[in-house]
């Protein structure tokens, strides 16, 4: 069996977390221990947690701007808790509606000692209560078509979306012709990270929210 928790963490890591990669690096090792027990993810993920899915979430890091940004659906905390290690900068606001990914999202923070993080345990279509956001990101939670309307009622007039999206992004952005125009979005592009680094790519609806 795999130790994953033994999983090399690439050298590329240490680059994209600069002076964070200590809490990265303990992030990392708790989700690859208790990670499988708690359903936050599945045991195929765990040799392949650092590339395909610390790295994924970092590397949209530069995307963030200092101010107040909603992660919709964190589940084990990606990207939100990810992004919230490197960018001690920038106040996160973790939406989940899940008790257990709840627990678990609140005790990392703990453990972690963000004071950058707040958790709330609700789904994004009932948390258009708390003040609007800068930026709103989200990771495998549904189609474009079903997640632009819920992310869009969380952000400020001139706020942005951060959806991370995989290789079928384009059919997506098709299928949600009129969820674009109703949430009245601008400034529409997939914007590619990773390329540079020689790493598996990961792709950004990114949109203006007028
Ligand atoms: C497949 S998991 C992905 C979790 C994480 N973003 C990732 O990339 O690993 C989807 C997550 O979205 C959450 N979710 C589903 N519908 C939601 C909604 N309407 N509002 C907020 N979260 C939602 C689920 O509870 C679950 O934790």
């Amino acid at each position: 069996m795999i130790d994953s928790t033994r999983e090399p963490e690439p050298a590329l890591a240490a680059t994209l977390f600069g002076d964070r990669i200590e809490p990265a690096r303990a992030y990392t090792s708790a989700l690859a221990r208790r990670g499988v027990e708690l359903g936050l993810i599945g045991p195929i993920e765990l040799p392949r947690l650092w590339t395909r899915h610390i790295i994924n979430c970092v590397l949209v890091a530069p995307l963030l701007s200092p101010g107040r940004v909603a992660d919709v659906g964190s589940g084990a905390g990606l990207p939100g808790l990810v992004l919230a290690i490197a960018r001690p900068d920038v106040e996160f606001v973790l939406i989940e509606p899940m008790e257990r990914r709840v627990e678990w999202l609140e005790s990392e923070v703990h453990e972690l000692g963000l004071m950058n993080v707040e958790v709330v345990r609700s789904r994004a279509e009932d948390a258009t209560v708390l003040p609007a956001f800068d930026q709103v990101t989200a990771r495998a939670v549904s189609a474009l078509s079903r997640l632009i309307p819920i992310t869009a009622a969380l952000a400020r007039s001139g706020g942005e979306l951060l959806l991370m999206k995989g290789e079928g992004v384009g059919r997506e952005i098709d299928a949600a012709e009129k969820a674009v125009r109703k949430a009245r979005l601008s400034n529409v592009e997939v914007v590619t990270l990773g390329a540079e680094f020689g790493t598996e790519e990961t792709r950004v609806f990114r949109a203006t929210v007028d």
